[in-house]
């Protein structure tokens, strides 16, 4: 299992500052999509120049001219892109077709997708690398969460790495870590706390022990 952290609501010097505080502690570094939104793939080049032994995510969140998104997040630093389930299998398998001619990953986003269990199945056999279930912000904030979506797509994925995103928090990784994913992405839990080493830390524990 491994751990993602997720930057969402900070600029580039504040997002180096951060990773710096728990670099120790996490594998992967996502980009995300408010910071590409604000800085543009100038924050994946730039957290990716401060850290070349994090991997880093570009949140892109592609529905649209997927291989040439990808290209250029991967010219830019990006490890792995990500691209949203509801896109189109075209979309899908281009993004797919570029990360591997640049050697980089495709973490599929399910959020907002209806038939979670037959788009998972769909997804996993066009060759993606990981596959996330996500529950946003939006439906954070009427108090929804991810953990039941999480055993679903452990039951019918076969090929792709799991993940789960979306508002995990120290309380409530234990459920998470039941399930086991292959990935833990962690934005609030982690840049919300006063101490955003100790959280990572305890987390990263948790994960090890998992
Ligand atoms: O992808 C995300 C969201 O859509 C905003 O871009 C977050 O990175 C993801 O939800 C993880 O962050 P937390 O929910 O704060 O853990």
């Amino acid at each position: 299992m491994e751990l993602q952290l997720a930057l969402d609501l900070v600029n580039i010097p504040q997002a180096i500052e951060l990773v710096k505080e728990v670099e120790d502690h996490i594998d992967i570094v996502e980009i995300g999509t408010p910071v590409v939104i604000n800085e543009g793939l100038h924050a994946v080049k730039a957290v990716k120049e401060a850290f070349p032994n994090l991997k880093v995510l570009a949140d892109l969140k592609i529905m649209d001219a997927a291989g040439y998104e990808v290209m250029k997040a991967a010219e830019a630093g990006a490890d792995i892109v990500t691209i949203l389930g509801t896109a189109e299998d075209m979309s899908i398998k281009g993004a797919v077709e570029e990360a591997k001619k640049q050697g980089k990953k495709i973490l599929v986003d399910m959020i907002a997708v209806k038939d979670l269990a037959g788009r998972a199945k769909e997804v996993d056999a066009m060759g993606v690398d990981y596959i996330c279930v996500h529950t946003g912000y939006d439906l954070q904030a009427v108090g929804k969460n991810s953990f039941e979506d999480l055993q679903t797509i452990k039951g019918v994925v076969k090929n792709a790495k799991t993940a789960i995103a979306g508002g995990i928090k120290l309380d409530t990784l234990p459920e998470v870590i039941k399930v086991q994913p292959d990935l833990v992405i962690v934005g609030g839990g982690i840049t919300g706390q006063a101490d955003k080493k100790a959280a990572a830390a305890k987390m990263q524990q948790m994960i090890n022990q998992g």
